[in-house]
């Protein structure tokens, strides 16, 4: 039987300028996203009924209807008119509930793996409509690399990006809740703009690929809200300061903290460091490729 697996990309937001709540309960945001190098496998096999599993066990993700892979598959199935199901199976490298868009991540690579088993040469346009209206980031899954988020996030244009990064990735044992952030950012920033301004020296540094002033430029407004959600992230914020005064982010919406480096053996030397200190972290490069087919047969 034909199965296809594609491989989708986790995101940071190396930017992440959160605005008003809007009336369809999201927030404008002005992000830079960029894919970095910790994935998703999402398989797929047709099936008469839809059903999803994973490779190995993972706590926080639905293995039923729930779960935004079967969710991509049935609105795909829906934008073209077709009665057809699919048995999903995603092996999961990105965090779950860690800000680094694992469930978009799968909502993306199954729109592309079924596309692909179904032969259905869907638009990238079409493509990208639907994935918006799964997620605020799978639009952005889709298309990897960086590029700045606009709308709630769906609305995705690639940047030029000259760097070539590594970020060592600080893993949290809990997840964050998505919602419960952008819920708290209101009660701290009731009054956020409209629309929030475009970070122009970020893009422009992108362009040179200077690491450094990239670094200086990372911002993310859900900092603060995750911080009060999360007091214990304080500590390891100050901890990975100590090491790197410039390149330290929150991932989204957290709780995963970054570290940014240009020097692979710095970014080993760091690993090495917090794994001494009893943190759990990993390396990631940026940019890397949005969601692709990785086998067909
Ligand atoms: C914060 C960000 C930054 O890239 O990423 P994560 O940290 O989740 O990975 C995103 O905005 C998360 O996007 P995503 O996880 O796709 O969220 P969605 O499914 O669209 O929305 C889930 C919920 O998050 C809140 N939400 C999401 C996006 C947005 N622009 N404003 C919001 O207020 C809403 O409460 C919404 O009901
Ligand atoms: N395939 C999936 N993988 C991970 N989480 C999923 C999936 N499908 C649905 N979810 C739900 O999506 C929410 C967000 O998960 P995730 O994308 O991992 O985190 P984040 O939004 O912080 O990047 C979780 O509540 C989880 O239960």
């Amino acid at each position: 039987m034909t199965q296809v697996t594609v491989r989708a990309p986790a995101k940071v937001n190396l930017h992440l300028g959160v605005g008003g709540l809007r009336p369809d309960g999201k927030h404008a945001l002005a992000t830079v996203y960029q894919a970095v190098g910790l994935y998703d496998d999402v398989t797929v096999v047709e099936s008469d009924h839809w059903a999803v599993g994973l490779t190995e066990p993972a706590d926080g993700v639905p293995l039923d209807d729930d779960n935004i892979a079967i969710r991509a598959g049935k609105a795909l199935a829906a934008h073209h008119g077709i009665d057809r199901a699919a048995r999903i199976t995603i092996a999961k490298g990105i965090p779950v509930m860690g800000g680094m868009a694992g469930g978009s991540a799968d909502a993306a690579a199954s729109l592309l793996a079924l596309d692909r088993l179904w032969d259905l040469q869907t638009s990238d346009d079409d493509l990208l409509r639907i994935a918006g209206r799964l997620g605020s980031d799978v639009p952005f899954a889709l298309l990897g690399g960086t590029a700045l988020g606009t709308g709630h996030g769906e609305i995705v244009t690639p940047v030029e990006d000259a760097s070539s990064v590594w970020w060592v990735v600080v893993l949290s044992d809990d997840g964050l809740s998505t919602p419960a952030v952008y819920a708290h950012f209101d009660e701290l920033v009731p009054d956020a703009p409209v629309e929030p301004p475009v970070p122009d020296a970020l893009v422009a540094a992108l362009a040179t690929g200077y690491t450094d002033e990239i670094g200086d430029l990372l911002a993310n407004d859900l900092w603060a809200a995750a911080r009060d959600l999360r007091p214990d992230l304080v500590d390891v914020e100050v901890r990975l300061r100590t090491l790197s005064p410039d390149g330290v982010l929150l991932s989204g919406s957290g709780p995963t903290l970054l570290v940014l480096h240009e020097d692979v053996e710095e970014a080993r030397t760091t690993v090495a460091e917090l794994t001494e200190q009893g943190l759990r972290c990993t390396l990631a490069p940026g940019p890397v490729a949005g969601a692709h087919v990785v086998t067909y047969g």
